[in-house]
């Protein structure tokens, strides 16, 4: 799979690698400019729309019927109303690292990313190249208690250890992995995996939602490999940050 070449080849096939907004990016609090005009974010999601979990091979999803606005993002810093499609995690191999964003140079152990399409368009496809088609919120996972919230997950993950494999997955409700204060950052970016579209608008809450070590170990059991293939530990699916170019990050809080 080309993403499993590493981050560092992704440009000979995908130049916008190098481009002006791409993501992710070491957020520097310090830097961050507070912005008063940005509203609070407002999630709004409805079980009900949960379809499946899947292992994409590059990571383990979660996909949500987005054929009505029942699972929604409004307010934050954008205009409009962006559906849930789906969620995803990057981690790493160790506890040390995994977290795509860094926050003043720290890598958290693993970075959830909820995946939002704006309904202006049609579709998640037509609104994921477009410079305001995507919404991604982005919450980091710390070491510390375990997550009732999130072993619902993690014991489905023996049914989908290797590449291709899914499963049905119903009325899980993605706010319970939402942190209970949603002041976050936000700026202008990329997908971190190719096609690194620049469509994304980042939103990264402050606050991380606690995992433990042993529910860390369990992200360690999937597989980048498909069944019969050599065995592959998906572990390491981050990018690492990205230049800042100039651009400016803005804090919903002071
Ligand atoms: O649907 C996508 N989902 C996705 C995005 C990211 S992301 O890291 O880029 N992200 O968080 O937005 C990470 C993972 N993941 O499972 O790790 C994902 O599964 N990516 C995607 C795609 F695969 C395409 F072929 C394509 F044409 C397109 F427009 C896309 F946006
Ligand atoms: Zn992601």
């Amino acid at each position: 799979m080309l993403i499993h070449t590493g981050p560092q080849k992704w440009v000979e096939n995908f130049p916008i690698a190098d481009g002006v907004r791409q993501s992710p990016i070491d957020i520097v609090p310090g830097q961050a400019s507070y912005d008063a005009g940005l509203k609070p974010l407002t999630l709004k999601y409805d079980p009900s729309t949960c379809l499946d979990i899947l292992n994409n091979g590059h990571s383990v999803q979660v996909t949500f019927a987005d054929d009505t606005d029942s699972s929604s993002l409004t307010d934050g810093p954008i205009s409009g109303l962006y559906r849930l499609k789906q969620f995803h995690f990057h981690w790493g191999a160790s506890d040390s690292k995994g977290s795509e964003h860094t926050v003043a140079g720290t890598k958290y152990p693993a970075e959830l990313h909820l995946v939002h399409w704006n309904t202006k368009y049609t579709s998640f496809s037509e609104a994921a190249s477009k410079p305001d088609g995507l919404a991604v919120v982005g919450v980091f996972l710390k070491i510390g208690g375990e997550n009732p919230n999130l072993q619902k997950l993690l014991d489905a993950f023996d049914t989908i250890k290797s590449k291709g494999k899914q499963t049905s997955f119903e009325n899980f409700d993605p706010s319970t992995l939402l942190p209970g204060c949603l002041d976050y950052w936000t700026y202008d970016g990329s997908l971190t995996t190719p096609p690194l579209y620049e469509s994304v608008t980042w939103i990264v809450c402050k606050e991380p939602i606690s995992t433990s070590s042993a529910q860390m170990a369990k992200f360690r059991t999937l597989l980048f490999s498909a069944d019969g293939a050599a065995q592959d530990c998906m572990v390491d699916n981050y990018r690492p940050p990205q230049p800042l170019k100039g651009r400016t990050v803005r804090a919903s809080f002071k």
